[in-house]
Protein backbone atom coordinates (compact mmCIF):
# COMPACT_ATOMS: atom_id res chain seq x y z
CA UNK A 1 0.00 0.00 0.00
CA UNK A 2 1.43 3.52 -1.02
CA UNK A 3 2.40 5.96 1.88
CA UNK A 4 -0.76 7.33 3.11
CA UNK A 5 0.12 11.23 2.43
CA UNK A 6 1.11 10.47 -1.19
CA UNK A 7 -2.23 9.09 -1.32
CA UNK A 8 -3.64 11.98 0.36
CA UNK A 9 -1.97 14.29 -1.93
CA UNK A 10 -2.58 12.55 -5.39
CA UNK A 11 -6.31 13.27 -4.37
CA UNK A 12 -5.60 17.48 -4.06
CA UNK A 13 -7.65 19.32 -4.12
CA UNK A 14 -10.56 17.11 -3.41
CA UNK A 15 -13.62 18.99 -1.69
CA UNK A 16 -15.29 17.24 1.51
CA UNK A 17 -17.20 17.88 3.94
CA UNK A 18 -17.46 16.31 7.24
CA UNK A 19 -20.95 15.16 8.70
CA UNK A 20 -22.48 12.53 11.13
CA UNK A 21 -25.66 11.17 12.28
CA UNK A 22 -26.24 10.53 16.03
CA UNK A 23 -21.85 10.56 16.17
CA UNK A 24 -21.48 8.21 13.05
CA UNK A 25 -19.32 9.92 11.20
CA UNK A 26 -18.82 10.05 7.44
CA UNK A 27 -16.70 11.96 4.77
CA UNK A 28 -18.62 13.17 2.29
CA UNK A 29 -18.07 14.20 -1.46
CA UNK A 30 -20.00 15.46 -4.14
CA UNK A 31 -19.20 13.64 -7.49
CA UNK A 32 -21.34 14.89 -10.24
CA UNK A 33 -19.51 14.04 -13.09
CA UNK A 34 -18.36 10.78 -11.75
CA UNK A 35 -14.23 11.16 -11.84
CA UNK A 36 -13.92 10.24 -8.33
CA UNK A 37 -14.26 6.80 -7.79
CA UNK A 38 -12.07 6.17 -4.99
CA UNK A 39 -9.88 3.00 -4.47
CA UNK A 40 -9.66 1.11 -1.01
CA UNK A 41 -6.58 2.75 -0.52
CA UNK A 42 -7.70 6.23 -1.09
CA UNK A 43 -11.23 5.55 0.76
CA UNK A 44 -9.13 4.44 4.33
CA UNK A 45 -6.68 7.29 3.75
CA UNK A 46 -8.90 9.74 3.70
CA UNK A 47 -11.21 8.11 7.15
CA UNK A 48 -8.08 7.69 9.03
CA UNK A 49 -8.34 9.50 12.36
CA UNK A 50 -4.76 10.59 12.97
CA UNK A 51 -3.17 11.52 9.32
CA UNK A 52 -6.51 12.04 7.24
CA UNK A 53 -9.94 13.46 7.71
CA UNK A 54 -11.22 10.65 10.19
CA UNK A 55 -14.51 8.39 9.73
CA UNK A 56 -16.27 5.51 10.09
CA UNK A 57 -17.03 5.60 6.71
CA UNK A 58 -16.66 7.36 3.25
CA UNK A 59 -20.35 8.77 0.93
CA UNK A 60 -19.85 9.58 -2.60
CA UNK A 61 -22.46 11.53 -3.96
CA UNK A 62 -22.68 10.47 -7.87
CA UNK A 63 -25.56 10.09 -10.42
CA UNK A 64 -26.78 6.95 -10.16
CA UNK A 65 -26.43 6.82 -14.41
CA UNK A 66 -22.97 6.81 -13.91
CA UNK A 67 -22.88 4.32 -11.72
CA UNK A 68 -21.91 0.99 -13.56
CA UNK A 69 -23.19 -1.55 -11.20
CA UNK A 70 -26.17 0.36 -11.05
CA UNK A 71 -27.51 0.15 -14.42
CA UNK A 72 -30.45 -2.22 -13.86
CA UNK A 73 -30.98 -0.08 -10.81
CA UNK A 74 -31.14 3.33 -13.39
CA UNK A 75 -33.22 1.54 -15.58
CA UNK A 76 -36.38 0.54 -12.98
CA UNK A 77 -35.90 3.57 -10.73
CA UNK A 78 -34.74 6.84 -13.27
CA UNK A 79 -36.42 9.02 -10.28
CA UNK A 80 -33.71 8.04 -8.02
CA UNK A 81 -31.17 10.59 -9.77
CA UNK A 82 -28.14 10.28 -6.66
CA UNK A 83 -26.83 7.64 -5.68
CA UNK A 84 -25.38 6.71 -2.06
CA UNK A 85 -22.24 5.04 -2.53
CA UNK A 86 -20.92 3.91 0.96
CA UNK A 87 -17.58 2.71 1.60
CA UNK A 88 -16.59 1.53 5.46
CA UNK A 89 -13.38 2.94 7.08
CA UNK A 90 -11.32 0.15 5.76
CA UNK A 91 -12.23 1.19 2.17
CA UNK A 92 -14.48 -1.79 2.06
CA UNK A 93 -17.94 -1.72 -0.07
CA UNK A 94 -21.49 -2.06 2.58
CA UNK A 95 -24.83 -2.08 0.72
CA UNK A 96 -26.45 0.08 2.96
CA UNK A 97 -26.36 2.98 5.80
CA UNK A 98 -29.23 4.74 7.76
CA UNK A 99 -27.12 6.93 9.62
CA UNK A 100 -25.14 7.49 5.94
CA UNK A 101 -28.58 8.03 3.83
CA UNK A 102 -29.81 11.13 6.24
CA UNK A 103 -26.29 12.83 6.06
CA UNK A 104 -25.97 12.02 2.35
CA UNK A 105 -29.65 13.77 1.82
CA UNK A 106 -28.54 16.29 4.22
CA UNK A 107 -25.57 16.74 2.02
CA UNK A 108 -27.06 16.96 -1.37
CA UNK A 109 -29.52 19.89 0.03
CA UNK A 110 -26.40 21.41 1.82
CA UNK A 111 -24.33 21.57 -1.71
CA UNK A 112 -27.83 23.00 -3.70
CA UNK A 113 -27.63 19.84 -5.27
CA UNK A 114 -31.46 18.59 -4.42
CA UNK A 115 -34.48 20.52 -3.24
CA UNK A 116 -37.02 18.46 -0.71
CA UNK A 117 -40.22 20.32 -0.51
CA UNK A 118 -41.86 19.55 3.26
CA UNK A 119 -43.95 16.58 3.10
CA UNK A 120 -42.21 15.60 0.16
CA UNK A 121 -39.42 12.27 0.09
CA UNK A 122 -36.48 12.03 -2.23
CA UNK A 123 -35.50 8.50 -3.75
CA UNK A 124 -31.88 7.62 -3.25
CA UNK A 125 -29.96 5.05 -4.68
CA UNK A 126 -28.33 2.35 -2.71
CA UNK A 127 -26.43 -1.09 -3.25
CA UNK A 128 -29.46 -2.10 -0.94
CA UNK A 129 -32.24 -0.59 -3.56
CA UNK A 130 -34.18 2.70 -3.60
CA UNK A 131 -34.53 4.54 -0.32
CA UNK A 132 -36.94 7.46 0.47
CA UNK A 133 -35.99 9.95 2.56
CA UNK A 134 -38.16 12.99 4.01
CA UNK A 135 -37.48 15.65 7.02
CA UNK A 136 -38.58 14.60 10.19
CA UNK A 137 -39.60 15.76 13.55
CA UNK A 138 -36.00 14.60 14.89
CA UNK A 139 -34.14 15.39 11.57
CA UNK A 140 -34.66 12.96 8.96
CA UNK A 141 -36.53 9.68 8.01
CA UNK A 142 -35.51 7.13 5.77
CA UNK A 143 -37.48 3.98 4.64
CA UNK A 144 -35.66 1.07 5.00
CA UNK A 145 -38.19 -0.78 3.13
CA UNK A 146 -38.78 -4.54 3.99
CA UNK A 147 -36.96 -6.48 6.29
CA UNK A 148 -36.12 -10.36 6.68
CA UNK A 149 -34.49 -12.46 9.10
CA UNK A 150 -31.33 -14.09 7.63
CA UNK A 151 -32.62 -17.20 8.27
CA UNK A 152 -36.43 -18.25 8.34
CA UNK A 153 -37.84 -18.19 11.95
CA UNK A 154 -41.03 -18.56 12.72
CA UNK A 155 -43.09 -15.76 15.12
CA UNK A 156 -43.84 -18.05 17.84
CA UNK A 157 -40.09 -19.62 17.85
CA UNK A 158 -37.58 -17.78 20.71
CA UNK A 159 -34.93 -18.14 17.15
CA UNK A 160 -31.61 -17.70 17.78
CA UNK A 161 -29.25 -18.84 15.24
CA UNK A 162 -25.70 -18.06 16.21
CA UNK A 163 -23.38 -17.70 18.75
CA UNK A 164 -20.94 -14.79 19.34
CA UNK A 165 -17.96 -14.59 21.61
CA UNK A 166 -16.79 -11.17 23.22
CA UNK A 167 -14.01 -10.08 25.56
CA UNK A 168 -15.46 -9.27 28.62
CA UNK A 169 -18.64 -11.27 28.21
CA UNK A 170 -18.12 -13.95 30.48
CA UNK A 171 -19.76 -16.95 27.70
CA UNK A 172 -21.08 -17.44 24.13
CA UNK A 173 -24.22 -15.90 23.84
CA UNK A 174 -26.98 -16.62 21.61
CA UNK A 175 -27.73 -14.11 18.53
CA UNK A 176 -30.18 -13.57 16.07
CA UNK A 177 -29.04 -12.70 12.25
CA UNK A 178 -31.07 -9.76 10.30
CA UNK A 179 -30.86 -8.63 6.97
CA UNK A 180 -31.71 -4.96 6.10
CA UNK A 181 -29.79 -5.35 2.96
CA UNK A 182 -26.76 -5.18 5.11
CA UNK A 183 -26.04 -8.40 7.69
CA UNK A 184 -26.66 -7.82 11.52
CA UNK A 185 -26.72 -10.44 14.26
CA UNK A 186 -28.07 -9.09 17.36
CA UNK A 187 -26.97 -10.49 20.60
CA UNK A 188 -29.24 -9.68 23.92
CA UNK A 189 -27.71 -8.67 27.17
CA UNK A 190 -30.06 -8.80 30.30
CA UNK A 191 -28.04 -5.94 32.04
CA UNK A 192 -26.48 -1.94 30.88
CA UNK A 193 -23.28 -3.55 32.93
CA UNK A 194 -23.00 -6.52 30.99
CA UNK A 195 -23.08 -3.70 28.06
CA UNK A 196 -20.52 -1.83 29.21
CA UNK A 197 -18.21 -4.63 30.19
CA UNK A 198 -18.33 -5.65 26.52
CA UNK A 199 -14.89 -4.75 24.99
CA UNK A 200 -15.66 -3.72 21.45
CA UNK A 201 -11.93 -3.37 20.32
CA UNK A 202 -11.59 -6.42 18.53
CA UNK A 203 -14.04 -8.07 16.13
CA UNK A 204 -16.63 -10.06 17.90
CA UNK A 205 -16.35 -14.10 16.64
CA UNK A 206 -19.85 -15.24 15.63
CA UNK A 207 -20.30 -18.82 14.71
CA UNK A 208 -21.47 -19.93 11.62
CA UNK A 209 -19.47 -17.01 10.77
CA UNK A 210 -21.47 -15.06 8.05
CA UNK A 211 -19.63 -15.22 4.94
CA UNK A 212 -19.46 -11.71 3.86
CA UNK A 213 -19.18 -10.47 7.54
CA UNK A 214 -21.18 -8.93 10.06
CA UNK A 215 -22.27 -5.63 12.09
CA UNK A 216 -23.01 -7.02 15.74
CA UNK A 217 -25.35 -5.21 17.91
CA UNK A 218 -25.31 -5.61 21.52
CA UNK A 219 -29.04 -4.89 23.26
CA UNK A 220 -30.47 -4.30 26.27
CA UNK A 221 -34.07 -4.13 26.78
CA UNK A 222 -35.46 -1.54 29.34
CA UNK A 223 -37.68 -2.61 32.02
CA UNK A 224 -40.45 -2.03 30.98
CA UNK A 225 -39.88 -2.78 27.75
CA UNK A 226 -42.55 -0.62 26.25
CA UNK A 227 -43.74 2.76 28.11
CA UNK A 228 -46.43 5.62 26.91
CA UNK A 229 -45.88 3.31 23.64
CA UNK A 230 -42.44 3.87 22.93
CA UNK A 231 -40.02 1.10 22.93
CA UNK A 232 -36.58 1.86 24.67
CA UNK A 233 -33.47 -0.13 24.35
CA UNK A 234 -29.90 0.36 24.74
CA UNK A 235 -27.73 -0.62 21.93
CA UNK A 236 -23.48 -0.83 21.26
CA UNK A 237 -22.36 -1.98 18.10
CA UNK A 238 -19.31 -3.56 16.82
CA UNK A 239 -19.52 -2.36 12.76
CA UNK A 240 -18.04 -4.42 9.81
CA UNK A 241 -15.11 -2.50 8.15
CA UNK A 242 -14.83 0.14 11.14
CA UNK A 243 -15.13 -1.48 14.49
CA UNK A 244 -17.06 0.01 17.61
CA UNK A 245 -18.88 3.18 16.04
CA UNK A 246 -21.34 5.56 18.63
CA UNK A 247 -24.16 4.97 16.55
CA UNK A 248 -25.23 2.47 13.46
CA UNK A 249 -28.91 3.31 11.67
CA UNK A 250 -29.67 -0.46 10.21
CA UNK A 251 -28.43 -1.86 13.65
CA UNK A 252 -30.83 -0.21 15.73
CA UNK A 253 -33.29 -1.39 13.21
CA UNK A 254 -31.92 -4.98 13.87
CA UNK A 255 -31.62 -4.99 17.12
CA UNK A 256 -35.65 -3.42 17.28
CA UNK A 257 -36.52 -6.39 15.11
CA UNK A 258 -35.19 -8.53 17.51
CA UNK A 259 -35.83 -7.09 20.63
CA UNK A 260 -40.01 -7.07 19.23
CA UNK A 261 -39.51 -10.99 18.23
CA UNK A 262 -38.24 -11.69 21.50
CA UNK A 263 -40.72 -10.16 23.55
CA UNK A 264 -43.63 -11.38 21.46
CA UNK A 265 -44.29 -8.43 19.21
CA UNK A 266 -45.47 -6.40 21.75
CA UNK A 267 -47.60 -2.63 20.47
CA UNK A 268 -45.46 -0.13 20.39
CA UNK A 269 -46.13 3.06 17.96
CA UNK A 270 -42.41 3.67 17.60
CA UNK A 271 -39.20 2.32 19.64
CA UNK A 272 -35.82 4.66 20.73
CA UNK A 273 -32.94 3.05 20.75
CA UNK A 274 -29.90 4.46 22.71
CA UNK A 275 -26.71 4.38 21.43
CA UNK A 276 -23.11 6.67 22.95
CA UNK A 277 -23.48 9.12 20.22
CA UNK A 278 -27.52 9.78 20.95
CA UNK A 279 -31.00 8.47 20.42
CA UNK A 280 -32.61 7.46 16.42
CA UNK A 281 -36.19 6.05 16.38
CA UNK A 282 -37.62 3.19 14.71
CA UNK A 283 -40.88 2.49 13.42
CA UNK A 284 -42.55 -0.18 11.53
CA UNK A 285 -44.88 1.09 8.38
CA UNK A 286 -46.56 -0.58 6.13
CA UNK A 287 -45.12 0.02 2.60
CA UNK A 288 -47.11 0.67 -0.89
CA UNK A 289 -45.81 -3.07 -2.15
CA UNK A 290 -48.12 -4.85 1.19
CA UNK A 291 -44.95 -5.73 3.39
CA UNK A 292 -43.84 -4.10 6.29
CA UNK A 293 -41.22 -1.98 6.21
CA UNK A 294 -38.89 -0.19 8.68
CA UNK A 295 -38.43 3.57 9.16
CA UNK A 296 -35.47 4.87 11.06
CA UNK A 297 -35.31 8.64 11.92
CA UNK A 298 -32.98 10.83 13.65
CA UNK A 299 -30.53 13.65 13.19
CA UNK A 300 -27.84 14.62 10.38
CA UNK A 301 -25.34 17.25 10.38
CA UNK A 302 -22.36 18.94 8.73
CA UNK A 303 -19.71 19.98 10.96
CA UNK A 304 -17.06 20.92 8.18
CA UNK A 305 -16.47 21.67 4.48
CA UNK A 306 -12.90 21.91 3.18
CA UNK A 307 -10.36 19.92 0.66
CA UNK A 308 -7.88 17.51 0.85
CA UNK A 309 -4.52 19.26 -0.38
N1 LIG B 1 -23.31 2.81 10.20
C1 LIG B 1 -24.19 2.33 9.22
C2 LIG B 1 -23.85 1.00 8.60
C3 LIG B 1 -22.58 1.10 7.75
C4 LIG B 1 -22.24 -0.14 6.99
C5 LIG B 1 -21.81 -1.30 7.85
N2 LIG B 1 -20.56 -1.06 8.54
C6 LIG B 1 -21.69 -2.56 6.96
O1 LIG B 1 -20.57 -2.93 6.57
O2 LIG B 1 -22.73 -3.16 6.68
C7 LIG B 1 -25.65 2.54 9.55
O3 LIG B 1 -25.93 3.61 10.16
O4 LIG B 1 -26.51 1.78 9.15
Amino acid sequence: MPHLEETLARLAPLAFAKGHGTGNDFVLIADPEAQQDLSADEVSALCDRHRGIGGDGLIRAVPTRHVQDAQALHAEHPEAEWFMDYRNADGSIAEMCGNGVRAFVHFLLDQGLVELAPGESLPIGTRAGVKHVAVSANGYAVDLGPWRFTFPVSAEEKALDSLVETPGIDAARPALSVDLGNPHTVVALQQLAELSAAQLTTIPRVDPAPPHGTNVEFVVPAEPLVSDGIGHITMRVHERGVGETQSCGTGACAAVIATRHWAGYPEAEAWDVRVPGGVVRVKFVPGADGAEHVELSGPATIVARGTVG
